[in-house]
């Protein structure tokens, strides 16, 4: 388990808004709440950026996390992500903030502590470009986009 400094930024996480935590042992996110003033009604199409109520430092440049929308939410409701996949750099210590767009064609209210997102914690390899002429040789070479037969 890796252990990694957090801030609740916001008052009411832990008290009135329960803080983000793995929901089960086998859990891969998070559940990011809205921490809202109050109810946003999001209209179809409508995109809006909202806040967590908390800050984290990955720290580690081998880890980043990823906002991902919540399964039941983008396909029952339409309820999904405006930059479609959230990524967090681990050395961000701004806020966590979703941007949840209404894709749907009806209007859906986020509720004050609603989960709205997911973040999961990913492990990350940087790399360092080596300029080459030629490759070394791989069975694949440039064949792509379906190059193996239809799929
Ligand atoms: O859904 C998201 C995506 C990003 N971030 C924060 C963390 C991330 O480390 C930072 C920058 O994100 P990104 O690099 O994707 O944004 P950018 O549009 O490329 O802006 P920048 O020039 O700040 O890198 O914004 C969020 O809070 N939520």
């Amino acid at each position: 388990m890796h252990h990694i400094e957090v801030k609740w930024l916001d008052p009411r996480l832990g008290d009135t808004i329960p803080r983000p935590d793995y929901a089960t042992e086998g859990s891969a996110g998070l559940d990011l709440r809205a921490c809202l003033a109050e109810p946003l009604v999001l209209a179809p199409g409508q995109t809006e950026l909202i806040p967590t109520g908390m800050a984290l430092h990955l720290a580690d440049p081998g880890l980043a996390a990823v906002i991902l929308p919540r399964s039941g939410l983008g396909h029952k409701h339409g309820i999904v992500l405006g930059n479609l996949v959230g990524l967090i750099d681990s050395d961000y210590q701004g806020q966590l903030f979703v941007s949840v767009w209404n894709r749907g064609s009806t209007p859906f209210t986020i509720e004050i502590g609603e989960r709205i997102a997911q973040l999961v914690v990913v492990p990350v390899v940087q790399v360092a470009f080596e300029t080459v002429e030629e490759f070394t040789p791989s069975h694949r070479g440039t064949g792509g986009f379906g190059h193996t037969g239809r799929s």
